[in-house]
């Protein structure tokens, strides 16, 4: 017998499934399935949430018309096998790697991704802006049709959701909110939406009779739901792999709906493959695997990574003061306060997708007397800034920022670089900032942090391994305020904050074979400046270069703004900083990253080299 072509080799773009009866997308939905599991296999990446979404993907891209119709994935996590539908199949085995597909949806890299995202929450006030721009005449390319936001449980946590929610319930346009309820975050969702969502389906059978099957006007005999009471049909629950369910009640929505609609479609994570389904937390995000196993090829490690060095440097801290606790933002595997919950868990709070609340939450705590330890990553912190300003800086509140992620971190790529939390938090009055160049000085920064009750106090670290130092047996606190050379030398000071150091002593390796000695000093705090040595470098080298893993306007430009007040300019220094350049810098392995930014440790001597105008001896 001749082996049957895959109906999803027919499929280039969305319209292609159009020409398909619905038993045969939901042959086409397996095989993608399966294309799914082997992309991620050779690539690395997020592989649970995609394979939920399988079934939902290929009934929203059979009844709506993309791209004039606009389906925005929130995260973009999921949407792997949105983009295997969309023209990108073949560049798949390319995601998450340098010039290759993003691991997110991303407007420059397709039409059919009308939003870009990354960070949670942000579909359902992105579905309401183009649906009031449709209604308004807006112009855009595809065109303008119908809007549908696809949402998870976990980021319908966030607050951005309800406040999207508040107003689209108020605007009434149309517009179609899918509620993706897998019951899962990247860990286990904690809060009470969780438990809210699921005593909507509690008791129903959703593989139940066609005839009992959801649709627009079935109404839930239990009465309102919150969805309803802010303004939307609700519809469901269904579920969310059962397409002979689904596509009949997309499209009666698509023929029918006049408002905003929320359809809540129950799923689960990892669905159809053994391994993601047995641990969805672990498949969540995935290195290569093999598909038979599911066992992931990871690097053999040669030091902890940092994240676990903060995490158990705070474990210490906290057996020695009953009044550290620690709070996390839905990361508390990503953070290491898994441990914590572990040990302490009614000093550990997961408070969801939330960072701003997570954020005024500690700033009370602190209030409270108590010494809250925030874990996030810098690039999450970002949404809670205003909390970070309003709640914690101004009132000087002892809130410790444990700053995960910092600078660039590769696979996730530009939207989660940690570039500019040195910046945002060092212009803060009153607000300490370290970087830890290794993890025995992150260690001594855990400590240091601990020990601070002053006011607000942030402590940055990177994503991955660590350096390989000897760890001491307890972190020592810090002086405020106060860097370390590191090596003396003549000349050229390179002044570094955070993990450049290491790029910074092989650059200087280079130099030497070439004669030159630079100083090198590390400067722990972006705030306060170590003044004094900072100006001693000055004083007694022809250049200084500061070097940190963030986005100009921050360590560097304190430094020079310093330098600038004290007249040392006047004096003949040259000074240089070596920042992250003006850009957002696409996806590769960190080192790659980092070569595009210039800062690695060839670029660094090349710097040395170009300041010191090729006169080396
Ligand atoms: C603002 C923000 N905080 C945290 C994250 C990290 N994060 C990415 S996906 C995710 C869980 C999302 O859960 P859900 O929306 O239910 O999607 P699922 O993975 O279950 O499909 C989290 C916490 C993020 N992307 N954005
Ligand atoms: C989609 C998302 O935001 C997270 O899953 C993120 O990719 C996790 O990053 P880490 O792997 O650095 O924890
Ligand atoms: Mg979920």
């Amino acid at each position: 017998m001749k082996p049957q072509t895959p109906l999803l080799d027919q499929v280039t773009l969305p319209e292609d499934l159009k020409r398909f009866s619905d038993p045969e997308l939901a042959q086409i939905a397996d095989e993608l399935r399966v294309e799914t599991i082997s992309v991620v296999s050779e690539t690395g990446g997020h592989l649970g949430a995609g394979l939920g979404v399988v079934e939902l993907t290929v009934a929203l891209h059979a009844v709506f018309e993309a791209p004039r119709d606009k389906i925005i994935w929130d995260v973009g996590h999921q949407s792997y096998p949105h983009k295997i539908l969309t023209g990108r199949r073949a560049r798949m085995r390319s995601l998450r790697q340098q010039d290759g597909l993003s691991g997110f949806t991303k407007r420059s890299e397709s039409l059919f991704d009308p939003f870009g995202a990354a960070h949670s929450s942000t579909s359902i006030s992105a579905a309401l802006g183009f649906a009031v721009a449709r209604d308004l005449g807006g112009v855009c390319e595809g065109g303008l049709g119908d809007v549908v936001a696809v949402i998870g449980d976990g980021a319908i946590t966030a607050g951005m959701a309800y406040e999207a929610m508040n107003n689209a319930g108020h605007l009434k346009k149309r517009l179609f909110v899918v509620l993706n309820d897998n019951d899962m975050s990247i860990a286990p969702p904690v809060g009470a939406m969780r438990e809210y969502l699921a005593g909507l389906y509690e008791g129903d059978t959703l593989q139940g009779a066609a005839a009992q099957a959801p649709s627009l006007d079935a109404g839930r005999a239990a009465g309102g739901t919150v969805f309803e009471n802010l303004g939307f049909t609700y519809v469901g629950p269904i579920d969310g792999h059962n397409l002979a369910q689904m596509l009949p009640l997309l499209r009666e929505l698509k023929e029918r709906a006049t408002g905003p609609v929320l359809l809540h479609v129950v799923t689960q994570k990892g669905k159809g493959y053994k391994p993601a389904e047995a641990a969805p937390d672990k498949a969540h995000a995935t290195a290569k695997f093999d598909v038979s196993t599911g066992k992931q090829h990871k690097a053999q490690a040669n030091a902890p990574s940092y994240t676990a060095v903060f995490a158990q440097a705070l474990l210490q801290e906290a057996e020695a003061d009953s009044r550290i606790c620690a709070v996390t933002a839905a990361m508390p595997d990503g953070t290491g306060l898994n441990l914590f919950a572990e040990r302490f868990p009614s000093r550990c709070f997961d408070v969801a997708i939330a960072e701003q609340h997570g954020v005024t939450f500690a700033a009370a705590l602190a209030a409270g007397g108590m010494k809250p330890f925030c874990a996030i990553y810098s690039t999450f912190l970002q949404r809670g800034y205003d909390q970070v300003v309003h709640d914690v800086a101004i009132q000087r509140l002892p809130v410790r920022f444990a700053i995960d992620r910092a600078g660039l971190v590769g696979a996730d790529g530009a939207t989660h670089a940690g570039s500019f939390d040195i910046a945002f938090m060092a212009n803060l009055p009153g607000m300490v900032v370290m970087a830890a160049a290794d993890e025995a000085e992150l260690k001594h920064m855990v400590a240091t942090a601990a020990a601070y009750d002053e006011g607000p106090i942030a402590f940055r670290y990177p994503r991955g391994e660590a350096v390989g130092v000897e760890l001491p047996e307890r972190g020592r606190v810090l002086e405020i305020g106060k860097g370390r050379v590191v090596q003396a030398g003549a000349r050229v000071a390179l002044l570094s904050l955070g993990t450049r150091l290491e790029e910074v002593r092989r650059a200087a390796e280079r130099l030497a074979a070439r004669g030159i000695r630079p100083t090198i000093a590390d400067a722990r705090f972006a705030k306060p400046l170590d003044r004094e040595m900072i100006l001693d470098l000055a004083a007694r080298h022809e250049v200084l270069i500061t070097l940190e893993e963030g986005a100009v306007g921050g360590f560097g430009s304190h430094v020079a703004q310093l330098l600038a007040e004290e007249g040392v300019f006047d004096q003949g220094l040259t000074y240089r900083s070596m920042v992250l350049p003006d850009v957002f810098i696409d996806q590769a392995s960190p080192k790659a990253m980092y070569d595009v930014a210039a800062m690695n440790a060839e670029q660094i001597e090349a710097k040395v080299l170009d300041v010191l105008g090729g006169d080396p001896v």
